[in-house]
């Protein structure tokens, strides 16, 4: 059997992971994609192999596996099992990779104590992403482990973009812009070039819409600007997150309403967004099928704000050629695309009414000056592609190594 690669993205609730077989000429080659869902509320794994059939569907109590560290021993026994054998190196998505992380990381000891600084700049995120790191890094210290950073993509913004109007000191001991979902744009940008070569090198706006949603400006592959910033909080509103807001909301909650930093934490992360604007819920399907107008409220609320910073980053750019949704929603939602298009067709986009309710790959009409497409995004993809270029690097003789 050929080596492997073990992908892990480990989110707020879940963990998903992909097993990419190294084929001889360097290709990756799928081999098992699964998660373990509801981690603490409904845990369920669930994968399945390359030809997409079910290899395993298994629920817990959450006695069994009520927090993060019980799933990733789930996940193990499950590998071993399955798999048989480790793979030959193991591929991490890691949210905030700080002003220093600009590229994919070989992880050791050193570089995670590194990256355990910036939990308190994803509090959501950080903790579960290094878990596993640890975790391997105890059991096979050997195991050749690479960091892949959300953050690293966006890190060639031109200062403009990567400042806010605070004094200069903040911003050299890291209060920046970071943006946030990098591995998604990434992995959008090696596709435009393939579903939509007619846009090519132009200008391009890609809105990741998931849990967690930004929005990212793209020209020639590369990122220029994001909807978010200093953390994964900025931006558009989210599942459980407000998005954008005036930092006067959080003095006054804690001036006026006697909250706590970690209440005020708590709330911004947890409480706000989606769920909190609807008092509902914080799932777009929920909303989707609801008739309350709380929900309807959220809603427009969520395409008027993805319109607005739409325009944002087209000022951004000078202009948009095409627009590219992706994610849970962005590839699955055709009503949020619909309202998205409708607040944004000052700027010459017209959707197809057919193609977008198939989630079809160009959903634009033949009339639209700008090309709308439906990408779904492949981050392990893009990790096992990084893990693979430090694998091979690490084979090279150290002198030839770039
Ligand atoms: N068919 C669908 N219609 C509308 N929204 C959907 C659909 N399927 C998934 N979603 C939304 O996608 C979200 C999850 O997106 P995903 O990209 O998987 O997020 P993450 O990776 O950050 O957990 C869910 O919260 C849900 O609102
Ligand atoms: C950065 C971020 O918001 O990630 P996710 O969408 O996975 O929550
Ligand atoms: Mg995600």
């Amino acid at each position: 059997m050929s080596d492997t690669i073990l992908v892990i993205n480990a989110g707020s609730s879940s963990i998903k992971f992909q097993l990419f077989a190294i084929a001889p000429e360097k290709q990756l080659d799928r081999r098992l994609r699964g998660q373990i869902e509801g981690i603490g509320t409904r845990p369920r794994l669930v994968a399945s192999d390359a030809t997409g059939q079910r290899v395993i569907d298994k629920v817990w109590g959450t006695d069994e596996v009520g927090e993060l560290h019980h799933a990733l021993d789930r996940l193990v026994v499950f590998l071993r099992e399955y798999v048989g054998r480790l793979p030959v190196a193991v591929g991490h998505r890691v949210v905030h990779g700080g002003p220093e992380f600009i590229e994919p990381t070989l992880l050791n000891s050193r570089v995670l104590d590194h990256l355990q600084r910036f939990v308190p700049l994803a509090p959501l995120h950080q903790p579960n992403n290094l878990a596993p790191i640890r975790i391997v890094l105890e059991r096979q210290p050997h195991l050749l482990q690479v960091a892949c950073f959300d953050t690293a993509f966006h890190r060639h913004h031109s200062e403009i973009a990567d400042r806010y109007a605070i004094p200069d000191r903040f911003y050299r001991e890291g209060v920046r812009r970071y943006g946030f979902h990098g591995l998604s744009y990434e992995y959008i940008a090696s596709r435009i070039p393939q579903v939509a070569p007619e846009i090519g090198d132009h200008r391009v706006v890609v809105a990741h819409l998931g849990s967690g949603a930004s929005m990212c400006a793209q020209q020639g592959g590369k990122s220029i600007e994001s909807s978010m910033g200093f953390t994964a909080l900025d931006g558009l509103p989210m599942g459980t997150r407000p998005g954008q807001i005036d930092a006067g909301v959080v003095l006054y909650l804690m001036n006026e309403k006697g909250m706590s930093v970690k209440d005020v934490e708590h709330f911004l992360y947890n409480d706000c967004g989606l769920k909190g604007l609807s008092g509902i819920s914080n799932d777009v399907r929920d909303l989707l099928s609801s008739v309350d107008p709380r929900a309807k409220l959220a809603l427009d609320y969520f395409a008027y704000r993805i319109a607005l910073f739409g325009g944002m980053l087209a000022t951004a750019l000078g202009g948009i050629d095409g627009l590219v949704f992706t994610a849970g929603i962005g590839e699955n939602a055709p009503a949020i695309r619909r309202a998205v298009v409708a607040r944004m067709s000052c700027f010459g986009i017209e959707l197809s009414e057919t193609a977008n309710g198939k989630n079809q790959l160009r959903i634009s009409s033949d009339a639209s000056r700008v090309g709308c497409y439906v990408v779904p995004t492949d981050e392990e993809l893009m990790i096992a592609r990084h893990t693979l270029q430090m694998l091979q690097m690490q084979k090279m003789p150290k002198e030839k190594r770039a």
